[in-house]
């Protein structure tokens, strides 16, 4: 494809102190002669091969991500759990050549996944140990094999109709509105990598100060089994698409166990069902484009009584610290899912107030990079 690369420059929109500025700094990072002499001075230096070294991480990323990849699917993390292992050990286990089983635990080391532990020996890392005890985030790097074959090509895939068929949409059948089947792959996934989720949303907000609560698209309840665990006393529903809800009945145990309602509906032309003072959308919102999320948040409202509560919970783009997992993984993401963008907390406050809440504020939660929490009012 061709890329017009006249249009857009000399836009009256950016103030010119700040293009100057701009460009004169990049000009000044990009010249060779400054490299060399920034690695030459003391202190400077060390941001100077800081800098070097995330350039080259942002290069070889994906080359880092296939490395997790294949070090979850011949379960590599599993086995350096159980204590060390050497090279012909993960042979026997995986079936790769010594060889190959030693490239990988060299890889594996160096992205301290795995760690060395006496020549010839590794034992889980650091950063291992935190991936494997994370079956959401093992589930996830599983799951990734779909977004990458959309991302093959990623300017065709910028370039085509938001129509067409991807890996992506055919995996959340609702973003290409497709009847899902009864047992949901994605039902699955979700539920496997609530548990993260959970914690933010928990640790965020005092659910219990709660009688009933709501979660909205809560596929087979995984996010309300946390919730029941942490604050038992509140009356509990789940709202989804039926095949979901048939999954959830099957997951939760007939009817869903005690004080657990489940709705089969479509969020988009059934009414929310109502008496419950908390609402909440869990990994939601993000999956529709505006109009469609801002039609479910004023069904929201309507079906919430006065001073009811709506808690969203899911990854926010421009989240301090954590800003590339936003419009970088989740922008690229829901892209290819052919639906959907991650939002600001300020733009879902502003939605929030077009849709008649009172007003809104964000929550703090303990690792924002797997979701940031808003609260809003009737
Ligand atoms: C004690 C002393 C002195 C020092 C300690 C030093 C210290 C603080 C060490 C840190 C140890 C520690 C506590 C580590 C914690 C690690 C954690 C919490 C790691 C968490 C990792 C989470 C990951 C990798 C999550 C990944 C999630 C992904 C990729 C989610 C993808 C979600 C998708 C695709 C959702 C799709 C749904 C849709 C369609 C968008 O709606
Ligand atoms: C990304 S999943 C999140 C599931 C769950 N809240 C979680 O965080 O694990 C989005 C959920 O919204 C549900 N959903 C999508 N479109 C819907 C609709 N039109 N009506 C009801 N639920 C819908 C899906 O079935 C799915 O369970």
């Amino acid at each position: 494809m061709s890329i017009n690369h006249e249009r857009g420059f000399g836009t009256s929109q950016v103030p010119a102190w700040r293009r100057r500025w701009v460009a004169w700094r990049n000009g000044v990072m990009a010249s060779a002669g400054f490299q060399a002499w920034a690695a030459r001075l003391p202190l400077v230096s060390w941001i100077a091969r800081r800098r070097a070294g995330e350039a080259f991480d942002l290069v070889a990323g994906f080359c880092y991500s296939q490395v997790l990849l294949a070090a979850v699917q011949v379960g590599l993390l599993d086995r350096l759990r159980e204590g060390p292992c050497d090279a012909a050990g993960l042979a026997l286990l995986s079936g790769l050549s010594e060889a190959a089983s030693l490239r990988l635990l060299r890889a594996a080391a160096a992205l301290d996944l795995a760690e060395a532990v006496a020549p010839g020996w590794w034992m889980l890392g650091q950063r291992g140990a935190a991936l494997q005890a994370n079956l959401g985030a093992l589930a996830m790097v599983r799951h990734h094999t779909l977004l990458y074959a959309d991302l093959a090509d990623p300017v065709a895939l910028l370039c085509r109709d938001r129509a067409e068929p991807t890996a992506l949409s055919a995996f959340w059948h609702y973003a290409a509105d497709a009847p899902a089947p009864e047992a949901s792959a994605y039902s699955a996934l979700m539920a496997s990598s609530q548990a993260m989720v959970a914690q933010q949303a928990l640790g965020a907000y005092r659910f219990a100060r709660h009688r009933r609560l709501l979660d909205v698209g809560g596929g087979h309840g995984a996010f309300v089994s946390a919730v029941r665990a942490a604050c038992p006393a509140l009356d509990l529903g789940v709202f989804d698409l039926p095949p979901v809800i048939a999954g959830a009945a099957a997951r939760l145990g007939g009817a869903g166990g005690d004080a657990m309602a489940l709705h089969p509906g479509d969020f988009f032309h059934d009414a929310l069902p109502q008496g419950y003072d908390c609402i909440t959308l869990v990994r939601v919102l993000h999956d529709h484009d505006d109009a469609a999320c801002l039609s479910l948040l004023q069904a929201v409202r309507r079906a919430l009584p006065p001073g009811g509560r709506l808690v969203i919970a899911e990854p926010m783009a421009g989240t301090p610290g954590a800003r590339a997992m936003g419009d970088a993984y989740f922008g690229f993401y829901l892209w290819a899912m052919n639906a959907g963008r991650p939002r600001t907390a300020a733009e879902y406050g502003a939605m929030l107030k077009t849709a008649g809440f009172a007003g809104w504020r964000r929550k703090a939660t303990a690792y924002p990079v797997v979701a940031s929490v808003v609260v809003t009012h009737t």
